[in-house]
This record gives structure tokens, C-alpha cells and sequence, in this order.
């Protein structure tokens, strides 16, 4: 991702623009990102009319023009399904007669897997799942992708290409694409509830909000860059933070009460068993 200059990418289209379309087609409108066309859909009109005074982007909706999904994908070499999981099958079943053979139609959809859309889809088009997030928006998603049955090595690295003008990209197997989706796809919420939560004790103790927001917000950025510049084990930076004896200890002693661990596998574990209900339709 820190070099997306001289990335050519085709045309593309984006069903659904919602939080993870914006978010994926702001790296794709991205500048040193070459796309040779974006075509974008959404039901509203509001969010199609946002995105039509886009340069290089052309935008449909759903409300307006019933034939817009259709429209899109015609010519299409890559089209991207973002709308929400219930919707997927019927938008698939009403853009298949549009998809020109080779297409690579890649799904962000929690759940839904590549066999059941395969089954909708004509064999001569090949099924990838992607799961990025939000932070997308600022160049810095995770992103799993996995393949489908139909899915040649070139469809994966023009999707991998894609995903990479947004973050990093990790390849998996997609018996393991819902466990990352509840680990890095709805990860950024976690971490936003956990500073609500830090911001909250900081308002509690006298500081004004925008007071806590700097201290909260610089924290979660300065412990990320410096886990991440540094290199080192998670475990041994906190125990830096935390002085023998210091005022740190007791505080992780109260949140150890609350068995963080145990905790996150109870929560992940909620998440991969809704991703397995909307799996089933
Ligand atoms: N949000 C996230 O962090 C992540 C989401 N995902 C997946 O991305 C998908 C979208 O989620 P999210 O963006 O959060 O949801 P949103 O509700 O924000 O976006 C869905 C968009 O799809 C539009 N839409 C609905 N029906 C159609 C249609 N038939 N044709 C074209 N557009 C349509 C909606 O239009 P309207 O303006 O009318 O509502 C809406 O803008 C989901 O499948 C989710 O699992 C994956 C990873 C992370
Ligand atoms: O909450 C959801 O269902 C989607 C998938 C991962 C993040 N958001």
C-alpha cells in the first residue's frame, strides 16, 4: 500500500456505496491509482448524486433507473457486490445476464459464501470474497480475500491489486474468511469502543471533551506507531508502561478482573456465528 503509483486497474464496478463502497472507491479515485473506468450504484439516489460530479466516475441508482446494476456491470472486468448481505443474492441473480464472460465479481458481504454464489452466477465468471474495513478510507484496511472454485491466479492478483490501493492484503483460505472478518473486519469497532470508553473516564475525571479526545485519540495513534515502528511483542511494551509497583499496575489488575481474553473469544465467537445465520440466508 505505500506505493500505489503505477497501478492500472480495470474497469470496475461498485454495487452499493454505503460506509465500505466509499470507503474502497476512496482508494481507488486515490491519485497515482489508474482505473480505466468506474462505474458506481446505489439504491438512494442521494449517495448515486454525491459520487456522480466524481471525475472518472460514472453513478447509477437503483430508485431511479431500474436497470442500473445491469448498466454497471456491462463491460465490467471486475465488479464489486457491497451491499448489505440479505441483498446479495437477488442482485446477483438480476445482473448475471449482463456479466460478460471473465468477469471477476468480488463480494465484501459478511457471510455469504462463493459457493452460493457461484451457483448463481454463470461458470464462466469467477467468485472471489474480500473482507476489508473501514479504515479503508485512510489508506490503512486489512483485507482477507479468498478465492473461489472458479478463480484463476490472475483474478486473485487483480484483486489483490485493488484492495491494495486501500491497506495491506492477506490471502486466506475462505474456511477462515468469517474468523477474519470478526478479528479485522469489525476490529475498528472495537477499537472505537474502547476509546468511547477511556474518553468517558477521562470526561469523568474533569476534562472537557475535546481535552480527552486529544489524550484519548494521541494514545491509541502513539501506542500503535510505536508497536508497529517498533517491532515488539505487545506484552513487553505494556510492561514498560506499567512501573513495579506504579500506578499503571492497578489499573490493568481492575481490567484483568474482567478477563479481557475470554471476553474478545466470547465476542468473536458472536460475530462468526452470525456471519454463519447470514451464510444460510
Ligand atoms: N461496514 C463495514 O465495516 C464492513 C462492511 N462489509 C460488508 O459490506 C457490505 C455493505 O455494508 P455497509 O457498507 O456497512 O452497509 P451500508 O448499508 O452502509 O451500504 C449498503 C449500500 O448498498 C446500497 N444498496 C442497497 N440495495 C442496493 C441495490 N440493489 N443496488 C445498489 N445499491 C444498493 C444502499 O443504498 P441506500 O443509500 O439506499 O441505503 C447502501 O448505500 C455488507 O455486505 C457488509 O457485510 C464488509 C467489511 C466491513
Ligand atoms: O458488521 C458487519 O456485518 C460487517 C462485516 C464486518 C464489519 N462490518
Amino acid at each position: 500500500m505505500d506505493d500505489v503509483q503505477n497501478v492500472t486497474l480495470p474497469t470496475i464496478a461498485m454495487l452499493g456505496a454505503g460506509s465500505m463502497g466509499r470507503a474502497i472507491l476512496s482508494g481507488l479515485l486515490a491519485p497515482g491509482v489508474q482505473v480505466a473506468g468506474v462505474r458506481v450504484t446505489n439504491r438512494s439516489e442521494a449517495r448515486a448524486a454525491e459520487l456522480a460530479g466524481t471525475p472518472g466516475v460514472t453513478a447509477y441508482a437503483t430508485e431511479t433507473q431500474a436497470d442500473a446494476n445491469r448498466l454497471a456491470v456491462d463491460g465490467a472486468q471486475v465488479v464489486i457486490v457491497a451491499v448489505k448481505p440479505a441483498m446479495v443474492r437477488d442482485l446477483l441473480a438480476e445482473i448475471t445476464g449482463s456479466l460478460a464472460p471473465g468477469t471477476v465479481v468480488v463480494s465484501v458481504a459478511a457471510g455469504v459464501n462463493t459457493e452460493t454464489m457461484e451457483s448463481l452466477l454463470p461458470d464462466s465468471v469467477s467468485v472471489v470474497r474480500a473482507m476489508p474495513n473501514t479504515p479503508a478510507v485512510v489508506g490503512k484496511a486489512v483485507t482477507g480475500v479468498s478465492a473461489g472454485s472458479r478463480t484463476d491466479p490472475d483474478d486473485l492478483e487483480v484483486v489483490r491489486a485493488l484492495f491494495e490501493t486501500v491497506g495491506e492484503v492477506v490471502e486466506v483460505p475462505e474456511s477462515q474468511l468469517d474468523a477474519l472478518s470478526t478479528i479485522s473486519g469489525s476490529g475498528p469497532a472495537y477499537v472505537f469502543l474502547l476509546i468511547e470508553a477511556l474518553t468517558e473516564a477521562a470526561v469523568q475525571k474533569g476534562f472537557t471533551p475535546e481535552q480527552a479526545a486529544t489524550l484519548v485519540n494521541g494514545t491509541f495513534l502513539g501506542a500503535s506507531e510505536l508497536l508497529v515502528s517498533s517491532g515488539e511483542d505487545p506484552a513487553e511494551l505494556r510492561r514498560r508502561v506499567t512501573s513495579p509497583n506504579g500506578t499503571t499496575e492497578r489499573a490493568i489488575a481492575v481490567l484483568s478482573e474482567a478477563d479481557l481474553p475470554a471476553l474478545f473469544a466470547r465476542a468473536t465467537d458472536a460475530a462468526l456465528a452470525r456471519a454463519r445465520e447470514l451464510a444460510a440466508g
